[in-house]
């Protein structure tokens, strides 16, 4: 049995799994948690990956290895291959004033469309490079190279694979590859603002208006191209985290994705490039050489995980809670915006809570609330991609709550197909390292379908509600 290890370096995780390269099964798997904060230094996310490879067993019989990464986080290196300060992520809202700048710099909202496939708000890597450039110029001129987070962590495994066999503590401190080793995929760098997905090259012209300067850039490795410093272990290219779930849950055309987990995502696997003028779509590149136009929230998983710690319960019970309420919450409606929102592009807003009254004033009534309004988010997210789904797919950390799985058609207004729960990112990334191994035969897991009448007042009452929030 041949094996390949796939890995995925998520806002909250890392999660490693270990699959039978021919036929998918499942053998062993690892995880490990990351920081909280919206600022990390990568040498966490490379602790934690060493550490959920621990726990999965090791790769000592495993041919090729691919890393599947939250997008768009800056990670800046200097000459000699070091971090030269902490990653910003995708979530961090700093440089929302930067990406309102850029926009206008370039002539509006559709030239950046028409030139890199998507409007570049706070998330993208390009409006972190303009912070930075203007922020703490010391590190700015010090940058010698840009990668993302999955970049990052595939150049890493490089060096260590090259050290010897895995051993966690001895891989802690192994010597990194040169800078010009570093790799990406078409995926990833269509989420940093200075690659064209139409195109297939970087906008250097964009960088360079960003940061001042243009430091090494990852050579954008093909669907099937082992990474450099490839050896007893293949390292497939990787992807972004959406990228790697469309390939994990085995999205076909016609199909759109749902996911909930720190971000909500909504996304379709397309033939063509997209560049949507209003920004609200993305038009990213996936994994296997065709297209992802997604729409991404920052508020998915996170607005449960806040509710439940309001009522004073678990996850299982704020879910139980949620279902005791009847549909709409009685006029009760949560605006999520915990974290600000990326779509709309409102990078300083807070959440909210509206139609409250003495018989709404319920843990159960927040619970269904609060989950309610996370979906009209997303329920916004599918209109704004403009396609007739044939199938919606949810997957994700949350989609493991029954309340979520039970109430999403209420607000969708379609059935939602739900695959078991599984680690659909890293499973994404070791089908991807099976491709450089064998002919991968895996099997897509059956669904479980989902249906309920849309109750049209939730998502009514929602846009009446955002339109009413505190910045
Ligand atoms: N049963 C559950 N009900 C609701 N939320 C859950 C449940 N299990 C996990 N989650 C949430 O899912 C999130 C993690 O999901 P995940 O997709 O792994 O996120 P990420 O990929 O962004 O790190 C956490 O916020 C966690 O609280
Ligand atoms: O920024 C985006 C997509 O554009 C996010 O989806 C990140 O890729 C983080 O993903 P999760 O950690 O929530 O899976």
């Amino acid at each position: 049995m041949t094996l390949v290890a796939g890995v995925d370096s998520s806002t909250q995780s890392c999660k490693v799994v270990i699959r039978d390269a021919g036929t998918g099964a499942l053998v062993r798997q690892g995880r490990a948690p990351h920081p909280d904060g919206t600022e990390v230094h990568p040498s966490h996310w490379w602790a934690a990956l060493l550490q959920a490879i621990e726990e999965a067993g090791g790769l000592d019989d495993v041919a090729a290895i691919s890393v599947a990464g939250q997008q768009h986080g800056m990670v800046c290196l200097d000459a000699s291959g070091d971090v030269v300060r902490d990653a910003l992520l995708w979530n961090d809202t700093r440089s929302a004033q930067a990406a309102a700048d850029l926009v206008t710099e370039l002539g509006g909202p559709r030239a950046w469309a028409d030139a890199v496939g998507s409007v570049p708000v706070a998330s993208f890597t390009v409006t972190k490079l303009r912070w930075l450039a203007e922020h703490e110029p010391a590190d700015a001129q010090r940058t010698a190279a840009v990668c993302l987070p999955h970049d990052w962590l595939t150049w890493r495994l490089a060096g260590a694979l090259a050290s010897g066999p895995f051993d966690a503590r001895a891989w802690r401190e192994a010597p990194t590859p040169p800078l010009d080793q570093l790799a990406t995929d078409r995926g990833d760098a269509s989420g940093t603002g200075y690659w064209s997905p139409a195109t297939g090259a970087y906008r250097t012209d964009l960088l360079k208006t960003a940061l001042g300067t243009v430091p090494h850039l990852p050579k954008v490795l093909g669907p099937r191209e082992a990474a450099p410093g490839s050896a007893r272990v293949l390292i497939a290219p990787g992807t972004g985290d959406n990228m790697a779930a469309a390939l994990g849950v085995g999205a076909r055309s016609g199909d759109v994705v749902v996911s909930l987990g720190t971000s909500g995502t909504v996304f379709a696997v397309a033939e063509t490039p997209s560049a949507d003028p209003t920004g609200a779509v993305a038009g990213f590149a996936d994994a296997t050489g065709r297209f992802l136009p997604l729409v991404c929230t920052l508020n998915a998983a996170r607005v449960m995980d806040a509710a439940a710690r309001i009522a004073g319960v678990s996850l299982d019970e704020l879910s139980d809670l949620a279902l005791q309420a009847p549909p709409g919450a009685e006029g009760l409606t949560l605006v999520p915006y915990l974290e600000g929102e990326r779509t709309p592009n409102r990078p300083t807003a807070t959440g909210s809570i509206h139609g409250l009254s003495l018989s709404t004033a319920t843990p159960a009534h927040l619970a269904r609330a609060a989950i309610e309004g996370m979906l009209c988010g997303l329920a916004d997210a599918l209109d704004a991609l403009s396609m007739r789904p044939e199938r919606v797919l949810l997957i994700g950390g949350a989609a493991r709550s029954k309340a979520v799985r039970r109430i999403a058609p209420t607000v969708f207004g379609v059935p939602i197909a739900v695959p078991p729960p599984a680690e659909y990112v890293a499973d994404g990334a070791a089908r991807q390292a099976a491709t450089l191994v064998t002919t991968p035969e895996w099997r897509s897991e059956d669904t479980r379908t989902y249906e309920g009448e849309a109750v049209q007042e939730i998502r009514h009452r929602y846009a009446r509600a955002t339109a009413h929030i505190l910045d």
